[in-house]
């Protein structure tokens, strides 16, 4: 199945990558495409796409009872870039992984828009969330590295970059490339989940109504939104799943190459690329009740266990296993508390002509997303 011809592996990448463009930009993300419901499509023909979250978990999932690993294709391969994202190794990578932790706050943005919400033209929110999420990664970079340099490399410290301790050179040059990923990896996703769920709420008035009465009934002032309270808004939740589930920030497939082994009950030989994609499987009607429609119930009722035609596990917007994303938690983190603010602080409402907003939408590996103006109107002083 492995094909060597020199020159074919470049060929076959080039090919692999725009078919796959293909089919998603065709892929409408309220429209289906048939082949995207298979449960294996060959993409190319040493490239296997799955799409159920059996495959998934034997794709992604830490590996049991002795089964070689698959590890990142070569697609990522990123050698001036030797982060942790990046990495195939399966040491190295777990060495990067051990020590990462962060923090995050909103308050700028809502002190923004207070300003200048409320004009006839409302905002472009993509720029807005992009300012925002940037802004927070580089405080957080920042940061660390004063506090790295005051504390001096050879201290023992229990942050974000603290396997890099050892060697000062290795320190400087790693700490490049990882800072650079955790901003390219933490805020072109987190901008991309905060305009889903912006348009989403829109999209469906009960929805955004049932956010505000949750939101504006638990709080009464604005420093009262915290990680703690926040996680304790099941509706606030059930939305953050659900735009995540709909508008998946990283919709394109994520490679890994088999070793020669069997996935999903099939055996793959040794040195095919396969994937699982969740944006494949996050609205096929077989895991979905309602596949296309915005319903932050259904993440409550997963959780009761009542809606048997659901299947959370179909929706891995942060991917699974010991290569999923390392900042999910701060990421969600942030998609509470900016959510939070900007519905207990103002009323929203599309400025007319992006009600469609989801038509103009592509993909090329990231979502190249149209502008989405909304009119933030103040609601309460704080
Ligand atoms: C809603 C926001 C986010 C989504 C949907 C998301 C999604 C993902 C996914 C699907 C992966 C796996 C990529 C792969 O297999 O190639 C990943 C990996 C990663 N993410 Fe995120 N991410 C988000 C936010 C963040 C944030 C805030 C950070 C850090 C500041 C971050 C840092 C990383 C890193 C470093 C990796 C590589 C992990 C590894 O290979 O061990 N992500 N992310």
């Amino acid at each position: 199945m492995s094909l060597t011809f020199p020159g074919f592996q470049e060929f076959y990448k080039l090919l692999t990558t725009s078919i796959s463009i293909h089919w998603r930009n065709s892929l409408e993300p309220n429209k289906r495409l048939s082949l995207s419901f298979s449960d294996v499509v060959r993409i190319a023909p040493n490239d296997l796409s799955f799409n159920t979250p059996d495959a998934a978990r034997d794709i992604y999932y830490h590996v049991v009872n002795g089964r070689p690993k698959l590890l990142k294709s070569d697609d990522y391969e990123r050698k001036e870039l030797a982060s942790v994202a990046a990495v195939q190794d399966v040491g190295d990578h777990r060495m990067q992984r051990s020590s990462m932790s962060k923090a995050f706050s909103a308050a700028a943005l809502v002190e923004y828009l207070r300003m200048n919400g409320d004009g006839p033209h409302g905002f472009d929110v993509i720029p807005l969330y992009t300012w925002l999420t940037r802004r927070q990664h580089k405080v957080l970079t920042e940061e660390l590295v004063d506090e790295r340099m005051k504390r001096g490399v050879e201290v023992a410290a229990t942050d974000l970059f603290d396997h890099l301790r050892t060697d000062k050179q290795a320190m400087r040059e790693e700490f490049v490339s990882q800072s650079m990923i955790f901003l390219a990896a933490g805020s072109g996703t987190v901008q991309s989940a905060l305009t889903g769920a912006t348009f989403y709420l829109l999209k469906k008035p009960e929805a955004l109504s049932k956010l505000q009465k949750e939101v504006r009934g638990l709080i009464k002032k604005a420093d009262e939104i915290t990680d703690q309270t926040t996680s304790c808004m099941p509706y606030l939740n059930g939305v953050i799943q659900e735009a995540l589930r709909l508008f998946p920030p990283l919709p394109s497939r994520l490679p890994r190459v088999s070793p020669g082994a069997f996935i999903y009950g099939h055996y793959v030989p040794a040195g095919t690329v396969v994937s699982a994609t969740t944006y494949d499987m996050s609205r096929d009607p077989r895991y979905w009740s309602r596949p296309d429609e915005f319903w932050p119930e259904r993440w409550l009722s997963i959780q009761g266990g009542e809606f048997v035609n659901d299947r959370g596990e179909a929706s891995k917007p942060f991917s699974s296993g010991p290569r999923a994303c390392v900042g999910f938690k701060l990421a969600l983190l942030e998609l509470r508390l900016v959510l939070a603010r900007l519905v207990f602080a103002f009323d929203m409402e599309f400025v007319p002509g992006s009600e469609q907003w989801d038509e103009g939408l592509k993909v090329y590996f990231l979502w190249k997303k149209p502008p989405l103006r909304v009119r933030f109107t103040p609601v309460v002083s704080e």
